[in-house]
């Protein structure tokens, strides 16, 4: 009895001591994770979930929003700057989730060991005057250095792709994946999650009803005219004038640009995303959980089309995106509209594979 409380009394100063050194952050790229292992180990039961550009606009939101999801308990942030005051910032948040930073390349290995979700929002923003395909110069390389470190140290996990652009990133990742032998199309997926929430906002403020009970299906692609809402199949059923659908087509399509021209150079979305990108991860991990009916719209290899990638509603399972929903019946507007999302996205999808090929 006596030794049993000292043994708890000596846990209690190494919790305390491992407390005067920098907190939940690993120093070097060869040291064992840090002690906040001590408190893995009470930790709540749930899945592990590292973030790639943890530091950044995007990064910083979504790592607070998981940090505060039930279903994580270990979170790893992992960035190329400012992961050691990230990190110590949202580890004090009085959640279950054991908060751990990683910072350079050296360490990408131990953030993404044993992960069973990767949410990747790392890569340059654009700024006003540009598209989202002028960013595959850096952001390619970027995501590919990613996701070898993926296929090396967590194959098996989920991927959820948010770097732009993402209509090229995403064939990036899955060369990526079948060049290392690991690629599962089921796990890897390319997040369009802020579409749908632009498409349910500005469908809502049209029909004048709550956002919340909107649901617009957005498929395609990310990019342009590669967006394309299907107003003919929101819910709850609704009918626009012609001008209607042009107006909230137009407005859905260029919600990013709206964002980067108000932000005049200061970035991107990123609230908005973080919060796009925190239910889309959740619905993720749902699924993970086994939980049924979780139903969302994604960027996935796909046969729906004839083409290799296309979003479209996917339920999501303990394997990743389960079954894949066909488009259901289009109008002549977005059969259309499905014409020239098809021409851009096979062109931003041959770039990315060539990216990789070459
Ligand atoms: N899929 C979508 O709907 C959306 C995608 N995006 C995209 O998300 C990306 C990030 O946007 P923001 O967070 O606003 O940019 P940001 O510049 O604020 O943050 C990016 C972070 O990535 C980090 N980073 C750069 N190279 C890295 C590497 N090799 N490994 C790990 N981290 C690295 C940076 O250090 C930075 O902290 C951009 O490409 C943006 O276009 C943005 C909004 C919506
Ligand atoms: O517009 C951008 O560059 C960022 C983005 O993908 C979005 O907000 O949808």
């Amino acid at each position: 009895m006596e030794a049993h409380a000292a043994g708890g009394a000596n846990q209690r100063i190494a919790r305390i001591s491992a407390h005067l050194h920098p907190p939940n952050f690993q120093e070097g790229g060869d040291v064992a994770i840090n002690k906040a292992n001590c408190r893995a180990k009470g930790g709540a039961p749930g899945f592990k979930v590292a973030i790639l550009g943890a530091a950044g606009g995007i990064g910083q939101s979504l790592s607070l929003l998981l940090k505060i999801n039930p279903l994580v308990s270990v979170l790893h942030l992992y960035d190329v700057v400012n992961t050691p005051g990230v990190t110590a910032d949202v580890s004090h948040i009085d959640t279950g989730a054991v908060v751990r930073g990683f910072l350079g390349q050296g360490q990408l290995e131990n953030a993404l060991t044993g992960m069973d979700l990767v949410v990747i929002p790392a890569g340059v923003p654009r700024k006003p005057g540009m598209t989202r395909d002028d960013l595959f110069k850096i952001n390619a390389g970027i995501v590919k250095t990613l996701c070898e470190g993926i296929a090396k140290s967590c194959p098996n996990a989920i991927v959820n792709l948010i770097s732009n652009p993402v209509n090229s990133t995403v064939p990036i990742a899955a060369e990526v994946f079948k060049k290392a032998g690991t690629y599962d199309p089921k796990r890897l997926l390319g997040v369009t999650t802020l579409d749908v929430a632009r498409a349910n906002t500005f469908v809502a403020e049209v029909l004048g009803v709550d956002p919340r009970e909107v649901d617009v299906p957005v498929v395609g692609g990310h990019a342009g005219v590669t967006i394309l809402p299907l107003l003919s199949q929101v819910k709850p059923p609704s009918s626009f004038t012609a001008e209607e659908t042009e107006y909230l087509t137009n407005r859905i399509q260029n919600g990013g640009t709206e964002v980067v021209e108000a932000k005049a150079g200061a970035g991107s979305a990123t609230l908005s995303m973080a919060y796009a990108a925190a239910k889309f991860a959740n619905s993720c991990l749902r699924g993970l959980k086994g939980e049924a009916g979780i139903v969302e719209c994604a960027y996935v290899d796909s046969q729906v089309t004839e083409l290799p990638f296309f979003a479209a509603k996917v339920r999501l399972g303990r394997g990743g995106a389960e079954e894949i929903y066909q488009l259901g019946p289009l109008n002549e507007y977005e059969r259309i509209g499905l014409e020239k999302a098809k021409k851009e996205l096979a062109g931003s999808i041959q770039k990315g594979v060539e990216f990789i090929k070459k």
